[in-house]
């Protein structure tokens, strides 16, 4: 795709989109099929840059992973990888790093050793809360480079026990944890601390080990008992559902361009926090309609600006950000410090771009409050390698003077085919 792509004024959204696997189902199917011993039919899995890296990691420690029509076939090997010794880049996949720390952690045999690393961002990425919590089980995991953050060097060592985890950086490390310490010899408990953020997450990781035959036993909002030497069991067939957090475009260009657009993946059945939005787009004066599996979404030309906690959907919540430059009052998206160490420190990011349309921003340690332009300046809007930051600014094409967009492709993580659906379903005239 060109380095930067011009989306001229749009002022109708209507049609039928088809979502794109779920990021977060996708890697954590392809892993939990990786850790089965009986062959997985992945079915409706996302192809972007975040698969890639974790299906490359897990080839790369033995896993069979066959492509047969649409469905990709997961072999897995129960944890018992082939390599003794092996380095994986994991791009800037949050949800291959973190995983995939606590899984070998917990898998490796004695003479192996693996290194995780990413780009440059991933090496900013804190890992720090989900290594202490291993370290405390006698985990060898150690810092290659900076302590605190990627590349890890992996080795066995990891016992049972008692852990705490801190969740106040990232639900991801404790997703980690229910995933890797089943497999563990002997039983062990899992205390979370701290505030914990982006909870919807913990939930569709303990619905997916249901689903792979693991049993987390939740006694309290914060504490889990998990049994030991548990095996991943392959359901034979498994679909993933439609990205929720890539639906939330869709949304907000049927609320700022009227409808209806028909999005199919997504609906009340979703096992996805971000399927939320839903409710977000009703509060800003959209209308939703809901199927199991999909939502029919209107606008109807007036955009009411919110103020609300967003700390549950923090990927969709940067959906509202564009949103709120065509509102009738001030929005603020409140609660989401943690958007600062994701792609890009996204407040940061969100505030400069935002204010080279015109718009009078305030960017908090944790909140960003936003105000409707008044007058609309064409821009050329940078993107910092982060899709969410492509994504999102391409809904400025609702503005009369359209949009300019740095490095689109960037979409790619997550979204490959984004831009091209923008310009299918969103029209000029
Ligand atoms: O578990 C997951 O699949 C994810 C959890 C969230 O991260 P944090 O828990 O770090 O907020 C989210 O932002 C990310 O895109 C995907
Ligand atoms: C934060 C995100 O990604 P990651 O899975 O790398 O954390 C995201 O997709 O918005």
């Amino acid at each position: 795709m060109a380095e930067s792509i011009f989306l001229e004024s749009r002022s109708q959204c209507s049609g039928t989109v088809v979502l794109p696997g779920s990021k977060s189902i996708a890697n954590r199917a392809l892993l939990m099929s990786a850790l089965c011993s009986e062959p997985v039919r992945l079915h409706n899995l996302l192809n972007s840059e975040d698969t890639e890296h974790m299906l490359n990691a897990l080839t790369a420690l033995g896993v069979q992973c066959e492509k047969v029509d649409k469905t990709m076939v997961v072999t897995g090997l129960s944890g018992r990888w082939k390599p003794a010794e092996t380095s994986l880049h994991l791009g800037n996949a949050g949800t291959a790093m973190r995983p995939l720390i606590a899984a070998l952690a917990s898998t490796l045999s004695a003479n192996q050793q693996v290194e995780l690393t990413g780009d440059s961002r991933m090496q900013e990425r804190p890992v720090q809360h989900l290594v202490e919590a291993l370290q405390a089980q006698g985990a060898e995991v150690s810092y290659k480079k900076a302590s605190g953050f990627p590349p890890v060097l992996i080795k066995p060592g990891l016992n049972a026990g008692d852990f705490s985890i801190d969740g106040s950086v990232s639900s991801q490390f404790i997703s980690a944890l229910l995933m890797a310490l089943p497999l563990l010899k002997g039983n062990s408990t899992l205390t979370l601390v701290g505030e914990v953020v982006s909870k919807p997450y913990i939930e569709l990781t303990l619905k997916m080990l249901a689903d792979f035959g693991i049993v987390i036993e939740r006694v309290s909002e914060s504490r889990f008992h998990i049994k030991g030497s548990q095996s991943y069991v392959s359901p034979g067939n498994y679909h993933v559902e439609g990205d929720a957090s890539g639906a939330s475009y869709w949304m907000a260009a049927a609320l700022l361009g009227g409808g209806p657009v028909t999005i199919e993946g997504v609906g009340a059945a979703s096992i996805q926090g971000d399927k939320a939005f839903t409710e977000v787009i009703q509060a800003m004066g959209g209308n939703v309609d809901m199927g199991q599996h999909q939502m029919t979404v209107t606008g109807f030309g007036h955009i009411k600006g919110i103020e609300q906690d967003f700390n549950a959907i923090p990927d969709a919540a940067m959906t509202v950000a564009p949103l709120a430059l065509f509102a009738d009052k001030p929005t603020i998206i409140r609660n989401v410090a943690n958007w600062r160490v994701k792609e890009t420190d996204r407040l940061s990011a969100m505030a400069t771009e935002l204010r080279k349309l015109g718009a009078e921003v305030e960017e908090g340690v944790d909140y960003i409050k936003i105000h409707p332009v008044q007058q609309w300046q064409s821009a050329e809007i940078d993107t910092y390698n982060d899709h969410r930051m492509a994504m999102c600014f391409s809904l400025v094409a609702f503005s009369p003077v359209g949009i300019t967009i740095n490095d689109p492709d960037c979409c790619r993580k997550t979204y490959p085919t984004y831009f091209q659906e923008f310009s299918r379903i969103c029209q000029s005239y």
